[in-house]
């Protein structure tokens, strides 16, 4: 399941941030973190034992700070099945979410767009969603049920949290984005890293599929089964090719354009989104605290882990005895 409670302890001990609202920046969004403020930044590299991006338009940070003014935390690029990660390592930053006591997600994504009626640029506020592969059992509640972060067997009916997507439509009105900014669709989530057959894409749309992608359900799923209410919203960057249907063959460069191109807007909406759900989200518990692991205070690189494993007194101690050492020749 990964360590994410001596992540999140690490974290802890190296942040005055108490984040109640998390992000996670889908393909080439990761600028969603230029609109907090007062932000502390913690490379991916930096945190021990927490896996690499390796995928373009992937930052690797993590980013603590305010959003709306409320305390948050921002994932800039997440990890994908197709990296060769398991589905519980894709869902691991959620849980270190939940560990640092979030109480609601942000998940977005950069998705294909399977109804003919959406554009290039749209947004859809996902309400459900169509995963093969959970469903054959490639998802990351397979294992040992943590009970401390929910129960064995979590219903999906009420994965997504309405009323977030009321205020979703809120958000779009205040900002003039209607046009671009549609109600609701499920996300298909396929594993990658290619792209969908024409006959792939028409079983999905015939199933109901909006939009189809590689990665955010496992992190939905996590989400989810630990109490956190979930936002999610896929941004259109192509239009999926069905059987019998010409035009352009995906591409990632084409993915990240189209992202770029709604940058701004998306950064807007999630900024009023978070703004108009505050109370809303101050209406709901606090989750459960989660006990976690004495973490210590070090600063990551090869001379904090052995700080971390010896102690500062021991390191001081064989300094001592090596500096002797030389004296002595
Ligand atoms: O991380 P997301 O789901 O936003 O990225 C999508 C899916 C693949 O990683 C990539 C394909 O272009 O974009
Ligand atoms: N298919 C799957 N994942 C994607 C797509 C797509 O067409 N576009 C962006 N991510």
């Amino acid at each position: 399941m990964g360590d994410y409670k001596a992540i999140a302890s690490f974290l802890k001990e190296n942040t005055k941030y108490e984040p109640k609202i998390g992000i996670i920046c889908g393909s080439g969004l990761s600028e969603l973190s230029k609109t907090m403020t007062d932000t502390q930044t913690f490379p991916y590299s930096s945190i021990p034992s927490f896996p690499k991006s390796t995928v373009a338009g992937h930052k690797g940070e993590l980013v603590f700070g305010l959003l709306s003014g409320v305390q948050a935390v921002c994932l800039r690029g997440r990890f994908h099945s197709y990296e060769g990660y398991p589905q519980d390592l894709c869902a691991l930053p959620v849980r270190v979410m939940r560990c640092l006591g979030v109480k609601m997600v942000i998940i977005t994504n950069a998705a294909g767009g399977l109804d003919p009626n959406n554009n290039v640029g749209d947004i859809i506020c996902v309400d459900d969603h169509f995963a093969l592969p959970n469903m054959a059992g490639k998802n990351c509640l397979v294992g040992p049920n943590d009970s401390e972060l929910g129960p064995r067997f979590p219903p999906m009916s009420n994965a997504y949290d309405p009323e977030l997507s009321k205020l979703v439509v809120k958000a779009s009105e205040n900002l003039g984005f209607q046009d671009f900014v549609r109600k609701q669709g499920t996300y298909c989530f396929v594993s990658g890293p290619m792209y969908e057959s024409p006959s792939e894409a028409l079983f999905l749309r015939s199933v109901g599929g909006t939009a189809v992608g590689m990665s955010t359900v496992p992190e939905v799923v996590a989400a989810h089964h630990s109490g956190m209410q979930v936002l999610c919203l896929s941004l259109i960057t192509n239009k999926v090719m069905m059987k019998g249907d010409k035009g352009p063959h995906a591409s990632h460069e084409e993915v990240l354009e189209a992202v770029n191109a709604r940058t701004v807007q998306i950064q807007a909406l999630v900024k009023e989104v978070v703004k108009i759900s505050r109370k809303y989200m101050e209406g709901k518990p606090e989750l459960p605290t989660i006990k976690l692991p004495e973490g210590g205070k070090y600063s990551g690189g090869l001379l904090g882990h052995a700080v971390k494993a010896v102690g500062v007194g021991a390191l001081v101690a064989a300094a001592a005895v090596g500096v002797a050492k030389i004296r002595k020749r």
